[in-house]
């Protein structure tokens, strides 16, 4: 029995050439950008490639830690921690989308390993075609090749399930009681997805949308949403986060904190674009104070959170010890 953690994918290093090599795969796959490859190509070898590593690189440098990208850092600890405590009877390992670890080789390693019931757990808890959906192809595509395949399941999206609902206000609250400012509001922010992807029937607006109204229940007080990361020319799901942290001040509000429910552990996306340039941003235009709450990453919250999910989506395979 094995339960496979996959997150996005993230450089080996924060070099230009490394993160050359990771955007090359990521920006390939066509759950992601939707373009016919004959005209996206040349758009993404020829400009793209050619001047996006270098910035990107950069960011990645503010953020790499000792132990590597956070991305990777926090979804390792994660499995590792899962696997304490789901203890022997169920093996739990991790993998990426894009680089590596891939996900080919860690599912033949818990093949070998005996597992012939595999639980796959992309990290999202908003489903979204171009990262719940991709992941869950890369398996699929793994197993195409296979003559004895394992039983497969797919963790479901959990953006409106009280137990996250319950482990985001509980990371929310302790982290802003541990401010020396009072926040006039929380803003919500998600990754951005194209707009036309939501007419074309994705869920994930959606999801962001309930995950973000059932915060603002639960926390008692008003939470405002926003969309992050813009990339390419096409209208992106609005409104975008940079904008509305600029716009604040000029409606009283002088204090922030920031949260990114969408993302199970800081990245790239959180770290440098919220707690660096969002940071600015806002201050800049006039606010006085500004909070990033880290995402559940490998606290308790988060993993009892998992483990829960997990433990459900595995009933009937396993009894957990
Ligand atoms: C959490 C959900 C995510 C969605 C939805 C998503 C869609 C999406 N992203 C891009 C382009 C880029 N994303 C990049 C980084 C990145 N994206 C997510 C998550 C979602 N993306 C994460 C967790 C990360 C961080 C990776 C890390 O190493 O820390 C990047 C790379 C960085 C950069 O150069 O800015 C790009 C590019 C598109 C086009 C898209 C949907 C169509
Ligand atoms: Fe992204
Ligand atoms: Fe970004």
């Amino acid at each position: 029995m094995g339960v496979l953690l996959i997150n996005l994918g993230t450089p080996d290093a924060p070099t230009a050439p490394a993160v050359r090599r990771y955007l090359a795969e990521f920006l390939s796959d066509r759950r992601v950008v939707e373009i016919p490859p004959i005209a996206w190509q040349p758009i993404l070898r020829g400009i793209v490639l050619n001047t996006r590593p270098k910035k990107s690189a950069h960011a990645y440098g503010l953020v790499w830690t000792e132990h590597g990208s956070p991305l990777a850092h926090y979804t390792r600890s994660k499995a590792e921690k899962l696997q304490s405590s789901l203890g022997d009877g169920v093996m739990v390992d991790w993998a990426m989308r894009y680089g590596s670890p891939s996900i080919a080789d860690k599912l033949t390693a818990m093949m070998a390993a005996g597992c012939d019931r595999i639980l796959l757990a992309p990290m999202y808890p908003q489903y979204c075609a171009a990262t719940t959906a991709t992941a869950n192809d890369k398996a699929f595509a793994v197993l195409s090749g296979l003559r004895w395949q394992p039983a497969l399941r797919t963790l479901p999206p959990y953006y409106d399930d009280p137990a996250y609902i319950g482990a985001l206000k509980a990371s929310i609250e302790r982290a802003v009681a541990g401010l020396d400012f009072a926040p006039d509001l929380i803003l919500a922010s998600f990754h951005g997805m194209p707009q036309r992807t939501l007419a074309l029937g994705d869920p994930y607006h959606c999801h962001c949308q309930r995950t973000a109204r059932l915060l603002g229940e639960a926390l008692g007080r008003e939470v405002r949403i926003a969309f992050q990361s813009r990339f390419g020319r096409a209208k992106w799901l609005e409104p975008p986060t940079d904008q509305v942290l600029r716009a604040l001040p000029g409606e009283g509000i002088r204090k922030v904190a920031v949260v990114a429910p969408g993302f199970s552990v800081d990245c790239l996306e959180t770290l440098e674009e919220l707690a660096i340039r969002g940071r600015q941003s806002f201050l800049q235009a006039g606010g006085s104070d500004f909070a990033y709450i880290p995402c559940l990453n490998d606290g308790d919250d988060g993993i009892a959170l998992l483990r829960g999910l997990l433990a459900r989506e595995l009933a009937g395979w396993v009894a957990p010890s």
